[in-house]
């Protein structure tokens, strides 16, 4: 039987770009792990993976439950929450860093704020995006909940795809209509979908030419410097030719984001909160097998940036540099 589906298109934001569907398989069928050894997205659904967060988890089961520590909460001016890393930011005991204005605040707050707040949120309010980590101050009913995860599916796919060790599990409570714009981890990701819709627009890391990341020096390093909302064609001509794939996770279903695809994820429109539990791998040093595999490049191309920079100390000369080693020579 077809389900009635719970959302509609007005609810996904509209961008300037061609995007076919992630394929959607259930949990048992092979052709997942072909897609996982290929390093391609798939939406694996119909699983027990996060089968306790679909059943339990709605805002008021964690208001009750996630624990009465203070949580790590974003909030933002704007509908965006384009992550930084603070490391990066120049500040008195940071000299190397650079002048950044931070887009987004980082707060601590308990739960039960939190909630008061999307509850009573008024448009010209901040918006507010819960991401925190998964530790022991979280409720005993949510370590049930956890432990309950379907694990041995989970490090069986671990084991076969050489993933690295879990690194951490993130807890996502988003407002309706929040977007984290489009960037890359370095990091394999097994992105659960609890309660509320997601919509995930993906790219592979060959599209890297289309997607214009930050330099590596810069806070929003990993993340692309394109406007989604307003692309600047001049600036970013190559990203009219960017071909992404798209899809609308529901709860229950795991969405596999390969390591150094990129992904921009919002919460529908008009679609509530939205709550996701996501697995990050890190992959240890991997023998380089030729060819070259596409993500192996794009962290090639990380590691000569660093090295530039390391030795040329100024940003302003890696530009140059490169050019006089490459025209006419490379090109
Ligand atoms: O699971 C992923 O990789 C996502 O990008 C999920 C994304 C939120 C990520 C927030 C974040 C990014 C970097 C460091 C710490 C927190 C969403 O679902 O909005
Ligand atoms: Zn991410």
């Amino acid at each position: 039987m077809c389900e009635e589906k719970q959302w509609n298109s007005t609810q996904l934001r509209r961008y300037d770009l061609e995007l076919e569907q992630i394929p959607r398989l259930y949990y048992t069928d092979p052709k997942i792990d072909e897609l996982i050894s290929l390093n391609k997205p798939v939406v694996i659904t119909g699983s027990n993976i996060i089968k306790t967060a679909k059943a339990n988890w709605t805002p008021e089961y964690l208001e009750q439950n996630i624990g009465n520590a203070g949580h790590t909460v974003m909030l933002s001016k704007t509908h965006k929450f384009k992550y930084f890393d603070e490391s990066k930011v120049l500040n008195k005991n940071n000299p190397h860093g650079i002048e950044f204005t931070p887009p987004t605040r980082k707060t601590k707050m308990k739960i039960g704020e939190f909630m008061r707040k999307l509850r009573e949120w008024k448009p010209g309010n901040d918006r507010l995006y819960l991401q925190q980590p998964l530790n022991n101050t979280i409720g005993d009913l949510l370590v049930r909940d956890f432990i309950n995860f379907d694990w041995e599916y989970i490090n069986n796919k671990q084991s076969k795809h050489n993933w690295g060790p879990l690194t951490s599990n993130l807890i996502l409570i988003s407002q309706e209509g929040n977007v984290t714009p489009c960037h890359y981890d370095e990091q394999q990701n097994f992105f659960g979908q609890a309660y509320g819709y997601k919509r995930c627009i993906l790219f592979p890391p060959s599209d890297f030419e289309c997607l214009y990341p930050h330099p590596v020096y810069h806070p929003h390093d990993r993340q692309s410097m394109v406007d989604f909302d307003k692309p600047d064609y001049t600036r970013f001509p190559r990203f009219k030719f960017a071909k992404g794939y798209e899809t609308v996770v529901e709860p229950g279903d795991v969405l596999y984001i390969p390591i150094y695809w990129w992904h921009h994820i919002e919460s529908l429109m008009r679609g509530g909160p939205t709550i996701s539990v996501n697995f990050w791998y890190k992959v240890g040093p991997t023998s380089l097998e030729y060819p070259l595999k596409d993500h192996q490049k794009v962290s090639i191309t990380r590691n000569v940036e660093k090295m530039l920079l390391e030795v040329l100390q100024d940003p302003k000369e890696v530009g140059p540099l490169l050019r006089s080693m490459v025209l006419g020579r490379y090109t």
